[in-house]
This record gives structure tokens, C-alpha cells and sequence, in this order.
């Protein structure tokens, strides 16, 4: 090799290598995308980040990877000649070829260095903006349209949607550069280190036949053959992968669950119970943990071993020749790197095929939940069309999941500062007009018109208070800095938590703090703090006494005296607070008249 002119031979190996491989590469991701049903829901998922329209960023980055990995198969090359020329230096026993390669390696290594930490930087850098794109869709899509609630409504059903985001969105990225990338690599790598090997291969006679350049033929005999049978022994890791996740999710959320249901499953001394079902699942994991070892060991044991054959081989089949004298030492270095590289290479498809199996099953999974956001989005909710103040529902009727009507042709009108009680027996269906009114309940037909946005506000009777400030919690759904710091005090005070008034900046997880008779208080103090122009509460004040409920909703009815109340409850007392009253029974029928 002639090192005063590889700098140039370099360069233009590396720039006709790139012009080949850019127009191969855009073709067979094209191909893929078409053709194979995982290459559809990669593009479904992620295509709209490659689309130059929206940033050309992206499709610089890949360019640049692919030109960084030819840059590593370059290098890969030329330390090849270069051992090939220390190894017959120091066969030769000669001291100035020795000085001379150190020197050279010196450089070969400088360059190796920077081309290595540059192209992880850029892989990295890639990886991170990608990442953050896709999460942000998902996140968007997931919050957008209510998918988050709708989404158990709709097909197909997802399980753990949270790990979809948190983890699969991190896995498919990765993995995605991963095989790509190496993909290009082996292929390239393939091809260059074949024509060394097929340069230094020589013919050789089997059963009386002579081969020529038999090495080559042999090593793609080999790892080919090798490929088959690795792709038949590691076909049942798809679905074991796919089940790993699944499992390892699920106990995780049981994990979850035990930790905010703590103090019920505490009072209820449940631990008993409770660490059935996590030993249970648990159990499911480990079962599959089993499955995952013995399969694994028998992919990786066979892949190991057709490594191991593949380091002594082509010393076998070069070692006459040395000893003949026909070729030095160099050359069966050379010739067993060449052979490494190449078996590399082919193996890549042998070796990735665990990560590929890993990959299909996190589009598998992320496809899904993409599928059941759309499903959602389609789902046949109730017409709610906006209207400033006061309420009107006509001929609305609710259905259970099951076809079941609760509540049958319904029609009112509230005019707003009027005040609706909703009663009627467990199970006849209150909780699910409110939602419907809500536009969350898929199983109705009809119209409603109501204030939309801001100017309407739901209570339950477990109120959702979010981790951070007490004043973040009271001001929800609004940001906390709408909330002016003396008017929040003053809303504390009427509501009787004037005592956390100290407490409004400190950030914790208040729902496991405060009293659910506090919180509900404290949703109240939301009403005021938002001024929504129809508020409806289900079930707002079960859990504090009469005398405290009697405060509060004078308190709506005086402070908001234009604000529609929808109120659903039991109890007796709540009559003087309304106008009117609905009346559900369990037949679907309903009564409208005095509270
Ligand atoms: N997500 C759901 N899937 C299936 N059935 C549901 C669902 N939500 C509610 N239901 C059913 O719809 C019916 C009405 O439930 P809902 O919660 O509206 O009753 P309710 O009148 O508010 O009861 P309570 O007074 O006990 O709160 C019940 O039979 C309930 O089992």
C-alpha cells in the first residue's frame, strides 16, 4: 500500500462508496416501507420526522451517519494493510519497517480516535431530537381529543400506554439507527473485505475438485448456512419479547397502584392479598424470564460457537501456504481479519436478529397504541355544541356498554344561576349523564349545548389534585400563576382551609396530605378561583357534614350567583340548594319537577 497517497485514495473511495450507497439506501427503505408490514407502521409512526417540509435536519443527520460509516469501514481497510505490512515487517525482522508502522499507527489511531467520538456524538445528538419529536406526538396525540380516557373505549385495546410512551418511544429510536446503521456497515464491510480475501484466497482441492478462491466461497458457505439455522432457533424470541414487556409493565403498575392505594390496602390489612396478586404476576414475568434464558442460551451458545470456529479457519486454510513460503506472515493476518470482518458483517444478520425481534415487537406495540388514539378520535361522542350560559339537553339518551338505556330521551333547559339536582338509586345511571354531558360517554345519541372550555368545570367526588403547589392544585385547571396570591388566601379561607394559607407555595403530592373532606373543600375553592360559567358536581361534598355542605353551596350560590350548578347526590339536605330536581330510575325513565 502506498501510504504517501491513501489520504487521496481514501477520500475517493469514501465519496463514490457515499454516492452508491445514498441512492441504494433511500431505494430499500422505500422498498420497506411499501413492502413489509413493520416498514408500514415504522412510516405511520415516524415517517412525518424525515419530511423535509417540516425540517431538513433529519435527513442531513441520516446523511451524515451513512457518510460516518463508511468512514469506519474505510479505516477498518486500511488498519488491515496495515497489519498485514507490521506483521512481515516483523517477520522480516526488519526494525525500520517496524519504527515506520509505529509511526503510522500513531496517526491511523488519531484519526480512529476523532472519527469514533465524533460519530457517537452525532448518533447521540440524533438520537436525543428524534426522541424528543416523537415523544412529543405521542404525548400530544395521547392529551389531544381525550384519548387518554377515550382510549378504553376504543380498539384495540392497549394495555400500559404509559410504558408505550415512556420506554418503546426510547427503544424504537434507538434500535432503528442500531440495525440501520449496522446494516449499511455490514454490507459495505462485507463487500471491501471480500476483495481483499478474494486477492488473498488461493484454490484448493476438495474431494478431487479445485475451487478456486476457496476461502471466499467457503466463508459465505459458512456464515450463510450458519444464518438459517440461527434464524430457526431464534424465531420464538419475538413473541417472548413482545411478552416481557407486557408482563414487566403489568407488574409494574400493580407496583404503582399499591403505592397511591396505600392507606386503603393498609386499613384493610390487604397485604395478604395484595402480595398474591404481585407474586402472581410476578410469577408470569419470571416464567417467561425462564423461557427467554433457555432460548437465549441455545441462540447465543450456537452463535458463539460458529464464532469461535470462524477464528481458527482461515489460519487452517492459510497455514500451507505459509510454510511453503508463498505468502508472509502479513498477508495471513490480513487474511484473518479480512475473514473476521466479513463473518462479521454476514453474522450481523444472524446476530441482530434478537434486536430485530425486539424492534417489530415495540412497533407492534406502539402501532397499537397509535391505532387506538385514531379509534378513539372516531369515536361517536355526543353533539355538544357551545352555548354562553345555562344548559340545554335535547332528546338525549345514555346507553350502558352493554346497550342497556339509563336514561331515555331526555330534554331540559337550565337558564343560567339555576341550580339542578340529579338523584335517583345507585347504578341508574348519574355518574354517566354527567360524563355524556362532558362528552367522554361514546354510548349516547342527542345533543347538548353548554359553556365549553374554562366556563365549565366538573367535580367528583375524588378530586384529581395534581403534584406541586397547594396554589397549582387550587387553581386547576388554570395555571397557577392566573391565581393572584391574596385572592387564593381569601378563597382558603372560604372554603375553612384558611389554616394551609401558609402552605400555598410548598409543592408535594396534596392528595395524599389533605382530608378527601379537604380536598373536596378545596375543589370548591377551585369553583371560585375559576368563576366557570356551569359547574357540575357529582357527589362534590359526601365526604363532609351537613354543615359544612350547607356553607359551601351557599357560598357557590352567592359568590357565582350566574353559574348553573348540576349537582348529583343523596342526601336530603342538598334540596335547598337547587330548583329543580331530575329524578333517574333504574328503567332508563326520568322525572323532571321540585327538588
Ligand atoms: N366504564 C363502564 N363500563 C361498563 N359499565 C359501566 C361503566 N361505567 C358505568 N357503567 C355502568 O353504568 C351504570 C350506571 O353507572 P353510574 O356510575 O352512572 O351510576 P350512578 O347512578 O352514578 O351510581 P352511584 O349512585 O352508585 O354513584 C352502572 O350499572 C355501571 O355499572
Amino acid at each position: 500500500m502506498n501510504w504517501n497517497q491513501e489520504l487521496l485514495n481514501s477520500a475517493i473511495w469514501v465519496a463514490k462508496a457515499y454516492a452508491i450507497t445514498l441512492v441504494v439506501f433511500v431505494a430499500v427503505m422505500a422498498l420497506l416501507a411499501r413492502a413489509t408490514v413493520w416498514g408500514r407502521q415504522f412510516w405511520s409512526l415516524t415517517g412525518a420526522y424525515f419530511s423535509p417540509r417540516r425540517s431538513w435536519r433529519p435527513l442531513g443527520g441520516v446523511a451524515l451517519m451513512l457518510l460516518f460509516v463508511l468512514f469506519t469501514v474505510r479505516m477498518n481497510v486500511v488498519f488491515s494493510y496495515w497489519y498485514n505490512e507490521f506483521y512481515s515487517a516483523l517477520q522480516a525482522l526488519d526494525q525500520k519497517g517496524f519504527w515506520f508502522g509505529m509511526q503510522l499507527f500513531g496517526i491511523l489511531a488519531t484519526i480512529h480516535v476523532v472519527r469514533a467520538v465524533l460519530s457517537s456524538y452525532i448518533r447521540g445528538a440524533f438520537t436525543i431530537h428524534w426522541r424528543q419529536w416523537l415523544n412529543d406526538r405521542t404525548v400530544g396525540e395521547w392529551l389531544q381529543g381525550q384519548s387518554y380516557y377515550l382510549g378504553r373505549f376504543a380498539e384495540p385495546a392497549v394495555d400500559n400506554p404509559d410504558q408505550r410512551i415512556q420506554q418503546d418511544v426510547t427503544t424504537l429510536v434507538t434500535t432503528t439507527l442500531a440495525l440501520s446503521m449496522g446494516l449499511v456497515g455490514a454490507v459495505v464491510s462485507m463487500y471491501e473485505f471480500t476483495g481483499i480475501l478474494w486477492n488473498l484466497s488461493a484454490p484448493m482441492t476438495v474431494a478431487g475438485t479445485e475451487i478456486p478462491r476457496a476461502m471466499v466461497f467457503l466463508v459465505y458457505l459458512y456464515v450463510i448456512g450458519a444464518s438459517v439455522f440461527a434464524f430457526w432457533i431464534g424465531r420464538p424470541l419475538i413473541g417472548l419479547n413482545f411478552m416481557n414487556e407486557k408482563l414487566t409493565a403489568n407488574y409494574r403498575y400493580l407496583l404503582v397502584r399499591l403505592r397511591e392505594y396505600g392507606e386503603s390496602i393498609a386499613l384493610y390489612r390487604g397485604e395478604a392479598v395484595e402480595r398474591r396478586g404481585l407474586l402472581a404476576s410476578f410469577a408470569a414475568v419470571i416464567g417467561n424470564a425462564w423461557d427467554t434464558l433457555w432460548r437465549t442460551l441455545k441462540f447465543d451458545g450456537y452463535n458463539l460457537t460458529i464464532s469461535q470456529i470462524a477464528v481458527v479457519f482461515p489460519f487452517i486454510i492459510q497455514a500451507p501456504r505459509l510454510f511453503a513460503g508463498t505468502i508472509k506472515l502479513g498477508d495471513v493476518m490480513q487474511t484473518s481479519q479480512a475473514f473476521g470482518q466479513v463473518e462479521e458483517a454476514l453474522s450481523f444478520f444472524r446476530t441482530s436478529y434478537d434486536s430485530f425481534a425486539g424492534y417489530r415487537a415495540v412497533l407492534e406495540r406502539l402501532s397499537g397504541f397509535e391505532q387506538n388514539v385514531r379509534a378513539s378520535s372516531r369515536l361517536a361522542l355526543p353533539a355538544l355544541a357551545e352555548q354562553a350560559q345555562g344548559l340545554t339537553i335535547e332528546h338525549l339518551t345514555v346507553r350502558r356498554p352493554d346497550g342497556q338505556v339509563l336514561t331515555a330521551d331526555l330534554s331540559l333547559a337550565l337558564p343560567a344561576g339555576s341550580a339542578l339536582l340529579i338523584r335517583g338509586p345507585s347504578g341508574s345511571g348519574k355518574t354517566t349523564l354527567l360524563r355524556t354531558l362532558a362528552g367522554l360517554w361514546p354510548f349516547s345519541d342527542g345533543q347538548a349545548a353548554r359553556p365549553q372550555g374554562s366556563a365549565c368545570l366538573f367535580l367528583s367526588q375524588r378530586p384529581y389534585l395534581p403534584i406541586g403547589t397547594l396554589s397549582a392544585a387550587l387553581a386547576y385547571p388554570a395555571e397557577a400563576a392566573s391565581l393572584d396570591p391574596a385572592r387564593a388566601a381569601q378563597i382558603l379561607e372560604q372554603v375553612q382551609l384558611g389554616h394551609l394559607a401558609r402552605q400555598l407555595d410548598l409543592a408535594q403530592d396534596w392528595s395524599q396530605v389533605l382530608s378527601p373532606g379537604e380536598q373536596q373543600r378545596l375543589a370548591f375553592g377551585r369553583v371560585l378561583a375559576n368563576r366557570p360559567a356551569i359547574v357540575f358536581l357529582d357527589e362534590a361534598t359526601s365526604a363532609t357534614d351537613t354543615g359544612l355542605e350547607h356553607g359551601l353551596y351557599r357560598l357557590l350560590r352567592s359568590g357565582l350567583p350566574q353559574t348553573v350548578l348540576v349537582s348529583v347526590g343523596h342526601r336530603e339536605t342538598l334540596a335547598a340548594f337547587h330548583d329543580q330536581a331530575l329524578t333517574l330510575a333504574r328503567d332508563g325513565s326520568w322525572q323532571l319537577g321540585a327538588p
